[in-house]
């Protein structure tokens, strides 16, 4: 069975909640994510436990420091033995370099990804910190800015994947959070799409948290997710 293209974003407050829910789970029927919140509370021995059941891990740390720093740290996401890590494209060219070079030999290489504009953000967020343009342009520009640096790919919102498609190629991984069925409210996500949109568009995998793990029946939702791109 091909392995899923949803990664369920774990943001529960503690392990004990995280690991009753993917008691549900089988490893070849989706992917998980680990980001800031389970990770401060849980740490790397989760990582490590859900890695060795057989978990494909995308560590969500969204690395942004000077590069030294950035690199040191990649290495000791990949000894955890995670699937897939990432850092923010704002943090540079250097920044990106240094962790795609640190990780260059190493034998369990974690794919690489690079974080463009937050799928929080929209035109006016961007006016806040002095970025002119629409999200799409500034996406588009870090993105290049990545696969420059060699990285494998970038978080975007699935509203950009055409462009970003057309001009990265078709190797590059668009990882998309921002997802809602449906109906769903978007809560402080700016740049939603359907799962079956985001797809549609050309992204690779589709990240998604609260509309399954708030739902009233997280594998109902899941299941029902899974209906909806069953055939894209
Ligand atoms: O890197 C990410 O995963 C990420 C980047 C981004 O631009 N937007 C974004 O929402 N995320 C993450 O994707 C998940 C989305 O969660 P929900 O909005 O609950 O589906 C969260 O864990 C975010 O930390």
């Amino acid at each position: 069975m091909e392995k899923s293209r949803i990664i369920i974003a774990l943001d529960y407050p503690n392990e004990e909640q995280a690991l009753r829910f993917i008691r549900q789970l089988d490893p070849a029927q989706c992917r998980l994510k680990v980001g800031k919140e389970l990770f401060t509370r849980a740490g790397p021995s989760l990582v490590k436990r859900l890695a060795a059941q057989g978990f494909s891990i995308f560590l969500d740390l969204k690395f942004h420091d000077i590069p030294h720093t950035v690199a040191r740290a990649c290495l000791a996401a990949a000894d955890l033995g995670v699937w897939m890590l990432n850092l923010h494209a704002l943090g540079g060219l250097s920044m990106m370099k240094a962790a795609q070079e640190a990780l260059a030999n190493n034998p369990s290489r974690p794919q690489l990804i690079a974080v463009t504009i937050l799928t929080s953000m929209n035109q006016g967020g961007l006016r806040q910190i002095g970025l002119a343009g629409t999200p799409e342009e500034n996406v588009l520009q870090l993105a290049l800015l990545t696969q420059e640096a060699g990285l494998d790919g970038i978080v975007c919102s699935g509203q950009e994947a055409p462009a970003l498609r057309q001009a990265l190629g078709k190797e590059f991984l668009l990882v998309t959070p921002g997802i809602r069925p449906a109906g769903a409210a978007p809560e402080d996500q700016q740049r939603v799409l359907t799962p079956r949109e985001a797809l549609t568009k050309g992204a690779n995998y589709l990240v998604i948290g609260r509309p399954i793990t708030a739902a009233p029946d997280p594998m109902v939702a899941l299941k029902a997710i899974e209906a909806e791109i069953s055939n894209v």
